[in-house]
This record gives structure tokens, sequence and C-alpha cells, in this order.
């Protein structure tokens, strides 16, 4: 059995298994309701699981919440802050509060992000106190950070920044879990992704294999097409006969294009399209229910890991 949350007789997470290797920004994905943020919440302590055990930065958070959360920095997908207190003087009530807190830093970060630190909380408007959250977690220089959403309601100059932040984390030597809906973020910072769908974890890649898939469309009228055997590790071929009697080709390709290329050129193609796979493509298909390869990565240097219970 591995990490579980049943919430009275609802599965909000079953048996799933997740490793966020040290200086990984690891994305968690899926789609609303499919329990990232009860993952989140079960590595800081703040619930306990049903089945299963998590170690965080080697610390089982049942039995030490306090020490995990002492070097982690959590960002909740709906941050409360003292609504009567100025901006300012919550930078320095967390940073007082935070054994690793660093009120200068936080000040420089609210900075960066452009926020009037002088407002009461009450006063601000939603963008303003989610960068008033995130300067008082970006202080700390803890080495696990774990950020929910960290960009939402949030104009595209500011999310940059915030995204700029979480790399400067991670060259640092920190390791990044990142919460979010936007995909485009997780291509552009994460290393690995990792898929929920109805509390499970449902696909793990890594980005880097991603970025070598691509898929190509096109139009033919011959028929059919094989896929010679050197190339069936990788390329998958789907055809459809179109109303106009054509066939719709699409091609999905891994590794490299050269010989993919070569085949390619050798068939009687109109109207080719090529482009990334992307990870919208993959979560289109994780969300319809396709199918994926969960298997880990190699590696022991955890920083996060899910488990089995040991007797
Ligand atoms: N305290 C609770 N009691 C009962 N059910 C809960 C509780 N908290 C969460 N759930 C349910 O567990 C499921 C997973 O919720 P969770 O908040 O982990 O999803 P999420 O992936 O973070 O979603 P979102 O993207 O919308 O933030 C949901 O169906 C939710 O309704």
């Amino acid at each position: 059995m591995r990490l579980s949350k049943r919430y009275g007789d609802f599965d909000a997470l079953t048996d799933c298994t997740v490793r966020v290797h040290r200086g990984d920004i690891f994305g968690l994905l899926g789609p609303n309701g499919a329990g990232k943020t009860t993952l989140i919440r079960l590595l800081l302590g703040y619930l306990h699981p049903t089945g299963g055990q998590c170690r965080v930065l080697g610390v089982d958070p049942v039995a030490d919440s306090v020490a995990v959360r002492q070097h982690v920095t959590y960002l909740p997908g709906d941050a409360r802050l003292p609504r009567h207190m100025r901006g300012d003087g919550v930078l320095k009530f967390f940073a007082e509060m935070h054994p690793l807190g660093d009120l200068d830093r936080s000040r420089e970060v609210a900075e960066s992000l452009e926020l009037n630190t002088k407002t009461r909380v009450a006063f601000m408007s939603t963008g303003m106190r989610q960068k008033l959250a995130l300067s008082v977690v970006l202080g700390p220089q803890t080495p696990l950070l774990i950020l929910d959403e960290p960009t939402a309601n949030l104009d595209p100059t500011v999310r940059a920044t915030v995204l700029r932040f979480v790399v400067e984390a991670r060259d640092a030597g920190r390791t990044v879990m990142l919460s979010s809906h936007v995909l485009s973020e997780i291509e552009d910072t994460c290393n690995r992704v990792a898929f929920l769908r109805h509390g499970r974890l449902a696909h793990q890649l890594l980005m880097s294999d991603l970025f070598q898939r691509h898929r190509m469309t096109a139009i033919t009228s011959d028929e059919p097409i094989d896929v010679p055997s050197s190339l069936t590790d990788q390329v998958s071929l789907h055809t459809h006969r179109t109303s106009s009697g054509n066939t719709r080709v699409q091609i999905d390709t891994a590794g490299d294009l050269g010989p993919i290329l070569t085949w390619i050129d050798s068939l009687r193609l109109k109207n080719i399209r090529f482009e990334p796979f992307g990870l919208r493509t993959v979560y289109d298909a994780v969300h319809d229910g396709e199918t994926f390869d969960c298997s880990d990565f190699d590696g022991n240097d955890a920083a996060i890991e899910t488990a089995e219970v040991s007797s």
C-alpha cells in the first residue's frame, strides 16, 4: 500500500507513489479535485495518511511535523493573512516566526513584485495579497519550497518574476514542488512532472523526454502506411479516413528525429504540420483516461518520498 488519504468514505488519494529528487523543480498537475493539495498537506503533516507513509527531507511528517515545517516553506493555494496588519507588518511577523526567516529578503521579493507593503491587508486586491504571501514564503532559504498555484491571480509580468524566483531557488540548490494549472509555467520551469487523476498517480515524466517528442499531422491519398520495423519503438501511427476520401495521418515520435524524417520524406504526404508534443497533449490524454507509464526514476537523493508502510 502506498500513500492514501480517505475523507470519511471518499478516497481523495489512493496508493500514490511520488519521489522528488533534491534539486528538482517538480511539477504537480491534475484537474480540480485530483488530490494535489491533499498530497501536499500530507507531506507537511497537516493531514495524516489513512494508508502508507511519506518522508520529507528524511523526516516522517506524522512523527515530527514541526521538524518538517522548519525546513520547508509552503505557499497554500488559499493563503490567509491577518487582515488588520499592513504588508510590512505581515513580513516582519512571519520572518520572526520562521527559524530561517529573513525579513530583508522578504522585503526584496515584495519590491521585485512591485507590492506596496504600506497597505493594510484588508485593503489589498487579491493579486496584492498573493504577492504578499509570496514575499513571506520566498524569504526563508529553506531546502524545500512547496508552492500551491503560486501565480494564481497575478498578471503576466509578475508571473514571470515569480517563476524567476523559482528557478533561482533551484539554482541555489533548493528543491521546489510546484502545483499549477498553467501548463506553460510547468513546461518552462520543471524538470519532472507528475499527473494526478481521481486521487491516483496517472503519469510521471521527465521534461527532457517530452522535449524529444513531436507530433506530425498530414493528409495522404496513399494507403496503407507501414512503419518500418526499425522505427516501431519510436513512432506511433494513427490514421483516419476523411469524408473527402483522403486519409488523415497522425505520427507521434520519440527520440532522434533523423531516421524518422527520412521515412516521412519517403511518404507522399500533403499539408504536413510538425509540432512539439507539449505538456498540453499529455495532459489531455491523461485527463481522458489514457494509461501511461507511472514508473519511478533512478536516484537515491530523494527530498520527498512516499512509500509503503514498512513493517
Ligand atoms: N476535508 C475534506 N473532507 C472531505 N473531502 C475533502 C476534504 N478536502 C478535500 N476533499 C476532497 O478531496 C478531493 C481532492 O481535493 P484536493 O483539494 O486535494 O484537490 P486539488 O487537486 O488540490 O484540487 P484544485 O486543483 O481544485 O485545488 C476533492 O474531491 C475534495 O472535494
